[in-house]
């Protein structure tokens, strides 16, 4: 389990985690929702160790990560899957998949299970990132994290500007992570896929979790999405 108590975080002076208090449970999908500028990106690049902590406590199975050094997290089981992607456009899907297989000393059998999720990536292996259709790359960006085995996957926004077929196998995904018993944080703007995805929800505002929610406690109008999020 992931666990977040009481986090301050944030970048100089400013703090933009205020008291952030979250947790992510194996076999789950904790969809995290609030308004542009909440702090929703902010709160998974400080578990990744990439913006500084400054009060609180980030755990991971019961083991403190925010005083670790930020290479050590993705190692400890921690995939990442940020907006944008971030991928190494020319390389080849082959090397890009590489990259996190060293990553955490994973070798051909996961490559290989992970390739099983993407049938698309298979047939691309020697295409470099950047030639890759927006779709393609997001799941190249998936797969990457997955060569972690990871116990934790964090995936910002990942179906932003993707073509319904993208954001339907991407969800798929999703689901199958969840049922591999992997704890799922997602963040997603869109109310409609909280409701078909998660298990929970978190209304991130201001730098705090306001509300932690279990998704069947939700329907369309439920309140909390013109709340914390304006739909
Ligand atoms: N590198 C940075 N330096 C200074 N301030 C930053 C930095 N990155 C983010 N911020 C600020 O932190 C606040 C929260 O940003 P964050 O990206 O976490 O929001 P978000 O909830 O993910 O929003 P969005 O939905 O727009 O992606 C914003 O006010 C932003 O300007």
């Amino acid at each position: 389990m992931l666990t977040l108590d009481a986090v301050d975080a944030g970048f100089g002076r400013a703090l933009v985690l205020r008291g952030l208090s979250f947790r992510a449970r194996p076999s789950e999908v904790t969809c995290v929702m609030g308004r542009n500028g909440a702090g929703k990106t902010t709160m998974l690049r400080a578990i990744m160790g990439q913006v500084p902590v400054s009060a609180g406590r980030i755990t991971l199975d019961g083991q403190r990560i925010e005083t670790l050094a930020p290479h050590l997290i993705p190692q400890l089981g921690v995939g990442y899957v940020p907006q944008g992607r971030r991928l190494f456009g020319s390389l080849t899907v082959a090397e890009n998949l590489d990259i996190g297989l060293m990553t955490r000393g994973r070798g051909r059998a996961t490559r290989d299970r992970v390739l099983d999720l993407f049938p698309r990536l298979r047939e691309r292996l020697g295409q470099t990132a950047a030639t890759l259709s927006g779709g393609e790359q997001q799941m190249l960006a998936i797969a990457r994290a997955l060569c972690l085995e990871p116990k934790v996957i964090l995936l910002d926004e990942p179906t932003e500007g993707l073509q319904p077929s993208m954001i339907a196998a991407i969800r798929d995904t999703v689901r199958t992570l969840r049922g591999m018993g992997v704890a799922v944080v997602l963040v997603e703007q869109r109310a409609e896929a909280v409701l078909d995805l998660a298990d929970r929800v978190a209304f991130v505002e201001t730098g705090r979790v306001a509300e932690m929610v279990p998704a069947a406690d939700l329907g369309p109008e439920a309140p909390q999405f013109a709340r914390y999020v304006g739909v």
